[in-house]
């Protein structure tokens, strides 16, 4: 398959980029401390002369995606191929199927937003329409977001925990898994003391604990009111988190959906949440169906991203808007980056992120962020470097 086959003139170019966090996000599966990612553009005409433009991004992050260097290596093809500087039928020439997810999320995004722009409607809009259960549906003009706290001392946990509250959420997530359940129990019971009953906890622990820390864990939180807690047995334990159920705070799923493995099923009886990265779904446009399949079961969507760059998150943003009646998401991590690759369309205000009018992502801004391509060693050469 080729990207953009349909349009005449089509040039992809992509950007590599590196991007620090602010400080590391401290997790049960370590610390996380910079995010590499791809920027994608493409560009061409239709045979009407229009001009169609899309901006796309691949962040992965294993284990949810494949690797950094799998990814360059998927994209170097596909561009190369849409560039036409590899011939039909040669062996570069990319399987649909086999695209791994953060790379597939590129591709999705690429033509989402060319599509939506091209239909001059905003990409949430445009997802609703394609997703919607009766021919179109409305996307919501916000989302709320939760704040995320990674894993800290209580006393550093809390001090983010009520500077988050001051800037306006009303929604908060702790990492936890990262150091043993007495002090994670700690660090919980001392944020629920310091911002009261009226802000909503969640706990991700990530997929660390033992069966039995997990169910000692769901009690301490149901007494401290937690929503939810997310992945608290690993990923492939679909029994034990059935049972853990029913207890008073809400179970949710993040590896256990996003990334290789294989989906409980039915969902419903494993789950009362589940967390869609769009960056591990391959897209956005999967993320909204899968949303309102779930929804459909009872079952209800998160969507949060993998700490990307400003064109993913932008995009899960637009995701989110339009799956109906979203709960808080956890897409306010433009914050934790030390720095981005443009100015941010969806920061957020008072625990909330306003949704790009777009057309597409939002407009023209991304245009001019992938300049002179020298990914994988450049286009013009014909070169499939990366491939082996
Ligand atoms: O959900 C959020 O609040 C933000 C995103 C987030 O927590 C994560 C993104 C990427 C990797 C993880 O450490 C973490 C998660 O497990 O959900
Ligand atoms: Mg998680």
């Amino acid at each position: 398959m080729r990207i953009g086959a349909h349009l005449v003139d089509r040039e992809v170019r992509l950007r590599e980029f590196s991007l620090p966090l602010r400080s590391p996000l401290g997790t049960a599966k370590g610390e996380m401390t910079e995010r590499r990612g791809l920027l994608v553009e493409l560009r061409g005409e239709l045979e009407t002369g229009d001009e169609v433009r899309g901006v796309g991004e691949a962040t992965p992050l294993p284990p949810w995606t494949e690797g950094y260097e799998e990814c360059l290596a998927t994209w170097v093809t596909l561009r190369d191929a849409a560039n036409g500087t590899v011939s039909d039928g040669d062996e570069n020439e990319v399987d649909i199927d086999g695209v791994p997810p953060a790379a597939r999320h590129a591709m999705n995004l690429v033509g989402a937003d060319a599509s939506a722009r091209y239909a001059k409607r905003p990409l949430a809009a445009w997802l609703a329409d394609r997703t919607g259960d009766s021919g179109g549906s409305d996307a919501a003009a916000e989302v709320p977001v939760n704040a995320t706290v990674g894993d800290g001392s209580v006393e550093s946990t809390v001090e983010e925990a009520e500077s988050a509250v001051v800037d306006g959420f009303d929604c908060l997530k702790l990492k936890a898994g990262a150091r043993d359940l007495d002090a994670d129990l700690d660090r919980c019971r001392a944020v629920r003391e310091a911002v009261g009953d009226d802000v909503a906890l969640r706990a991700d622990a990530n997929g660390a604990w033992s069966r039995d820390e997990a169910e000692r864990a769901v009690d301490a939180l149901a007494a401290l009111d937690f929503e939810y807690v997310e992945q608290p047995l690993p990923a492939d334990d679909h029994e034990g988190l059935a049972a853990l159920r029913g207890r008073g705070v809400g179970i949710a799923l993040d590896e256990s959906v996003n990334g290789p493995n294989t989906w409980p099923d039915p969902v419903r009886e494993f789950a009362d949440v589940v967390v869609l990265k769009p960056m591990a779904q391959g897209g956005p446009t999967r993320t909204v169906s899968v949303a309102r399949r779930l929804r459909a079961q009872g079952v209800t969507p998160v969507v949060t991203t993998t700490v990307d760059a400003v064109v993913a998150r932008t995009a899960a943003v637009h995701a989110a808007a339009a799956i109906p009646n979203v709960p808080a998401c956890g897409l306010a991590t433009g914050d934790l980056l030390a720095e981005d690759l443009a100015a941010d369309p969806v920061p957020v205000e008072d625990g909330r992120v306003r949704v790009p009018e777009g057309p597409g992502l939002a407009g023209d801004a991304f245009d001019r962020l992938v300049g002179d391509d020298s990914a994988g060693g450049g286009s013009a050469g014909g070169g499939s470097v990366g491939n082996d």
